[in-house]
């Protein structure tokens, strides 16, 4: 194991059928950081995250999770790891605190009426306590299946888009104690697809049909990519909005994509040169500007260029 990686495993993969889902996976994730798992539905991260806390055996890959080898210590993995899954299930006629006793109880955890007092407390619950969790807003329902994941204290938390519906401002308090939780000394790989939340996380990795395409800070995907971006603002003689010519741009070549955003053009491709060409027509009247690639940009321009493999092959 490399020093400092609590998460540290080589060339996962997992097939189902003819399919290979999880394709020669690499992901290292070093203690106390928030690594987003990003990447298009059915790109392999919830099989990912089930391979690393010892849910799902892999066909192939090896490696080790807080030290532990992932081929031969899954049970001791899976006491040392705090899953939430998209659809984590909590008794919607048992309060909050019953919730996190029934769980304290099917962990068999010792001190249980203390832990479950600290989880409520750590996650601001203990004012709530005693509402039935069925009457919870979105927020809070999944800040108690946070609460339940960290019941027995683990030191890796995966986390399967926990926020997926939940209002912005719930968001961001689920990722405030996120990173109360890092603080600590938490690992958190955490899977979503709202790119707000990519930007909280210390890193991230992008998986697209099974494979790893992207993996470091934002700021090392993004330049990366090699993609450049240009922003185009204002109207034709004709009050035609820059907006409005996304797909004659895209047409051209030299761009990889052109999207609209409110008013504006955003218009990408790999060379800079190539890309104020393509936009010449249009330069006298609409104000084109050098702009730096959005990380959704980048994410759809990776994604594209990616082999689809939902293609089932029969061996
Ligand atoms: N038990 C299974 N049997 C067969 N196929 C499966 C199984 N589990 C997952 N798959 C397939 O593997 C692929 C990857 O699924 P996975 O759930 O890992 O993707 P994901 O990136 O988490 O997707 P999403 O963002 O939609 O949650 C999908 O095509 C899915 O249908």
């Amino acid at each position: 194991m490399t020093d400092d990686l609590v998460i540290d495993v080589r060339g996962l993969t997992k097939r189902f059928g003819g399919r290979t889902v999880v394709d020669a996976v690499d992901l290292g994730v070093a203690r106390g950081r928030i690594c987003g798992f990003l990447g298009p539905n059915g790109s392999g991260k919830t099989t990912t995250l089930r391979m690393i806390c010892g849910l799902l055996i892999p066909d192939a890959g090896e490696g080790t999770v807080l030290g532990q080898d992932l081929k031969t210590r899954r049970s001791a993995i899976k006491a040392r790891v705090g899953y939430m899954t998209q659809k984590f299930g909590l008794f919607s006629d048992l309060t909050i605190a019953e919730n996190l006793e029934f769980f304290a109880r099917v962990h068999g955890l010792p001190r249980r009426r203390e832990r479950v007092a600290e989880a409520l407390e750590k996650l601001g619950l203990a004012t709530r306590s005693d509402q039935l969790a069925g009457k919870l807003s979105g927020g809070w329902k999944q800040r108690l299946a946070l609460a339940a994941c960290v019941l027995h204290d683990p030191e890796i938390l995966l986390l399967d888009e926990p926020t997926a519906g939940v209002d912005p401002q719930a968001r961001r308090e689920f990722w405030d104690q996120i990173h109360g939780l890092a603080a600590d000394g938490m690992t958190v790989l955490v899977s979503t697809h709202y790119m707000d939340e990519a930007e909280r996380c210390h890193e991230i990795a992008y998986i697209a049909y099974g494979r790893m395409l992207a993996r470091g800070s934002i700021a090392e995907v993004v330049a990366g990519s090699g993609l450049k971006a240009l922003q185009g603002e204002g109207h034709l003689p004709d009050g035609t909005g820059a907006d409005r010519l996304a797909a004659a741009i895209e047409a051209r070549p030299g761009v990889a994509m052109a999207a609209p955003f409110g008013t504006a053009l955003h218009v990408c491709g790999p060379d800079m040169a190539a890309l104020h060409e393509a936009v010449a027509p249009w330069a006298d009247t609409i104000h084109f500007r050098e702009a730096s690639p959005s990380l959704e940009d980048v994410f759809i321009h990776l994604m594209r260029g990616a082999e689809d493999n939902s293609v089932v092959v029969h061996q």
